[in-house]
């Protein structure tokens, strides 16, 4: 991604030799590129992201907002966190011998991060088939990833027209912006067809839904420069003005719009779709956290601790039973929870009922079940039964959005879900 930010003219020289500099001064010179989203110092010592990191870009024809997510195991709650905030998805998976097998088997994180942004509403992928300079650019290595991966996907519920592969050499610029570069001569004996770029560029744009009422789930909160308290999100529905007065979910709080950023600009709105970052006053920041939801107070989500959700269960090995213990994503946060009741096992093609009360829930098996939010002791990270915090959470027909969950158990997502109307 730092090369690309580079070849396209995002990162200038000056920046670039500073972290080739830097990087090799520390041992890790390999990683000059990806210093260009891996600000931190843990990152850069570790040589791995942790956490989100937003830029932007323009092709001819698109303007995009790049949210770099970790693709370490580890750190999965924090890409749950870029991924639902996504409209499309850029998959890079190592072409090297053994590297792409790893990820790819089963519990692999290639695997396990394309279900997830599916699971998240994600309907277009770009497969960046890169490091193609380790196998010497062959073909027939590229092709035989590219016939692994397809009906994974297809399994996985993207649609083949919205799916698109591309080899490419990220390290040394080949095939992101054009073909030229030491190894280009190799590609292109067999390769002609689009860039990384190109595809890009050809990214269908989701549709916007301004009309509905606003609703902006905070995804980070920071302290403003003097201007008041810092938030930052995505728009997941209507449109933001500056000088507003919103309510913040939950809580009986309200608060004021001072300024948005947009990119790296000022603006006076910003509309469905749009990742900013809000500078709010007449508000205690006690009551803003990871999660909270700024609506406008004529229009409150629903706020819920116990609630039924339509879930599609993952390839696990260990069934879910009643009273399983869980961990509930719901866009940028993580919440302690139960599935509390088995409500009944449903047909995936046609969503009727097969059966009432099933005792467990197996593999690929869908199902309506019912949720319970238990509430976080944040000094011992246990959960506890009594005063859950309740969520703002609304029916999927509503806003696909904030109607979605996953659910994981043991660092294993284990369920995708929504929540239904009925
Ligand atoms: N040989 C070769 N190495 C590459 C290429 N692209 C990236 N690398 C190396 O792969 C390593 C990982 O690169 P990153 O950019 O940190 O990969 P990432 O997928 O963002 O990894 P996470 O930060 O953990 O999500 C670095 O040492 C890079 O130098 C390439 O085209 N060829």
């Amino acid at each position: 991604m730092g090369r690309l930010l580079y070849e396209l003219g995002r990162v200038d020289e000056k920046k670039r030799a500073a972290n080739e500099r830097a990087s090799s001064k520390i041992g890790k010179s390999s990683f000059s590129w990806a210093w260009q989203l891996d600000g931190t110092a843990e990152e850069r010592e570790r040589g791995i992201t942790m956490d989100i990191a937003m830029q932007s870009l323009t092709t001819p024809r698109r303007q995009i907002t790049i949210l770099d997510a970790p693709g370490h195991k580890d750190f999965i709650p924090n890409m749950i966190s870029g991924a639902s905030q996504a409209d499309c998805a850029l998959l890079v998976v190592d072409a090297a011998t053994g590297e792409f097998e790893a990820g790819f088997e089963r519990g692999g994180q290639t695997r396990e991060h394309l279900l997830l942004v599916r699971s998240l509403g994600v309907g277009q992928v770009v497969v960046a088939i890169n490091k193609l300079d380790q196998v010497q650019w062959e073909k027939d290595r590229y092709n035989e990833i590219c016939d692994l991966l397809r009906p994974f996907l297809l399994q996985s519920g993207f649609q083949p027209s919205k799916t698109k592969f591309v080899p490419v050499g990220a390290m040394s610029g080949v095939n992101l912006v054009n073909r030229d570069g030491t190894d280009a001569s190799l590609l292109s004996k067999w390769y002609k067809g689009p860039t990384l770029v190109d595809l890009l560029d050809r990214l269908e744009p989701p549709i916007r839904d301004i009309t509905s009422p606003l609703r902006f789930p905070i995804s980070n909160v920071f302290k403003g420069t003097g201007s008041g308290i810092g938030v930052s999100g995505r728009v997941c529905g209507g449109v933001i003005q500056v000088g507003e007065r919103l309510r913040m979910l939950p809580g009986d709080e309200t608060c004021v719009v001072k300024s948005i950023d947009l990119e790296d600009a000022n603006v006076q709105w910003a509309a469905d779709g749009s990742n900013v970052t809000l500078y709010l006053t007449s508000v205690d920041p006690v009551h803003l956290s990871v999660g909270t939801v700024l609506c406008p107070p004529e229009h409150l989500v629903p706020l819920a601790t116990v609630f039924s959700a339509r879930v599609l269960v993952f390839d696990i090995q260990v069934p879910i039973t009643a009273g399983t213990s869980v961990e509930l994503f719901h866009q940028s946060q993580n919440i302690p929870a139960s599935i509390s009741k088995l409500v009944s096992s449903l047909d995936r093609a046609t969503g009727n009922v097969l059966k009432q009360n099933p005792r467990l829930l197996t593999k690929a098996l869908a199902a309506e079940v019912q949720i319970t939010l238990r509430s976080a002791n944040y000094s011992t990270g246990a959960a506890s039964t009594t005063k859950a915090r309740p969520i703002p959470l609304e029916t999927f027909s509503t806003n696909k959005e904030m109607g979605r969950i996953l659910i994981r158990r043991g660092g294993e997502t284990i369920a995708a879900g929504l929540f239904p109307s009925t």
